[in-house]
């Protein structure tokens, strides 16, 4: 039996890799582009300072992400994949897949806005990204332009799962932590859907209401709820007040307005199991051919 190859068992430290340039910032975070110095391959390091994790409250959004990722594996091209993770003294890392192509939300600001057929295209990946999800019990809930990234082929990754919910995961009973996460908010402000703001249940559809406000936004460059403060953007989304464009492609508008419905089980594909059967047999995916999407349309053909 020859020993194991050292390079997959040795526990990685930063000494491994080169660290190049920032390319992103978070609230607790930095990522850089950095280099295995065993094989070149290039990887983004997410590296966060355990003083300001522990000064902002946020161990368990960093235990969260990691144990997600864990879940998440290999085995969907649609995600962000966790290769290593190490600490030192000071700072916790993350070793992920680099999305060398940017944010999603970069690409529609670039464009202005998307042609049908591109969003037809990415949409149909966001719909089998959040089958994988639903099959692995995950609800993503900060399901963002920001947080889908893209790959060297231009295909989604889907990042940032710091607060995701596992389902079925037995939460701690005690008085103080249902407080702390009865008032801890999730997501971002234009994306959150009604049962996030009503503090109900999050389910999977939450993700699907979120679906509903990224196509609108490929398709008109704009957010559906918008306003001067969040508090006003939460009004309008508990109010349902958003509105299409003059000549906004019918089809696409009866598939948003699908999506975007108060109550979470009366959204599309809400009751179904996966795949999301009543969303794929949408009028909007006519063109789709679920099992290959083929390869992703240049974003400029209008
Ligand atoms: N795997 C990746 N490949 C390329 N860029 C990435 C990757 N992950 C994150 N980034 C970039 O780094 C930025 C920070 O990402 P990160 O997930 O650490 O913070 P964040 O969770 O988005 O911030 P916040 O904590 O405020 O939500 C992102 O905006 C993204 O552009
Ligand atoms: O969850 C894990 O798998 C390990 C378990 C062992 C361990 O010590 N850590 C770090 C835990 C931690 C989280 C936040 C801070 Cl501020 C400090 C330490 C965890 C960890 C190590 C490296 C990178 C991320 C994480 Cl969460």
């Amino acid at each position: 039996m020859p020993p194991p190859n050292d390079e997959l068992v040795r526990k990685r430290t930063s000494a491994d890799f080169v660290f190049g340039k920032v390319i992103g910032e978070g609230s607790f975070s930095t990522v850089y582009l950095a280099k295995d110095v065993h094989t070149s391959r290039e990887f983004a390091i997410k590296v966060l300072e355990k003083r300001h994790i522990i000064r902002e409250k946020k161990t368990e959004y960093v235990t969260r992400e990691k144990k997600v990722l864990q879940i998440l594996g290999s085995s969907c091209k649609y995600f962000v994949h966790l290769y290593y993770t190490f600490q030192d003294t000071d700072r916790l890392y993350f070793v992920l897949t680099y999305a060398k192509n940017g944010e999603l939300l970069q690409q529609i600001n670039k464009d202005g806005a998307f042609s049908l057929e591109c969003t037809k295209y990415y949409a149909a990946e966001l719909v089998l990204a959040l089958e994988y999800l639903k099959l692995k019990g995950i609800v993503h809930r900060d399901l963002k332009p920001e947080n889908v990234l893209f790959d060297e082929n231009w295909h989604i990754l889907i990042i940032d799962f710091g607060s995701a919910k596992i389902l079925g995961e037995d939460k701690s009973s005690d008085e103080e932590s249902q407080k702390r996460r009865k008032y801890s908010f999730v997501g971002t402000a234009q994306y959150v859907s009604p049962e996030i703001l009503n503090d109900d249940e999050s389910t999977c559809a939450s993700d699907l209401w979120a679906l509903g406000c990224i196509i609108y936004q490929m398709l008109t460059g704009q957010m559906p709820f918008r306003g001067p403060s969040e508090y006003l953007i939460f009004q309008k989304i508990l109010k349902l007040d958003y509105e299409f464009p003059q000549g906004f492609d019918k089809v696409a508008k009866d598939l948003i307005e699908k999506f975007l419905v108060i109550a979470p089980s009366s959204r599309l594909g809400a009751t179904d199991q996966v795949p999301y059967k009543s969303i794929r047999e949408h009028e909007f995916f006519r063109e789709i051919n679920w099992d290959d999407l083929g390869p992703p349309p240049n974003f400029s053909a209008k």
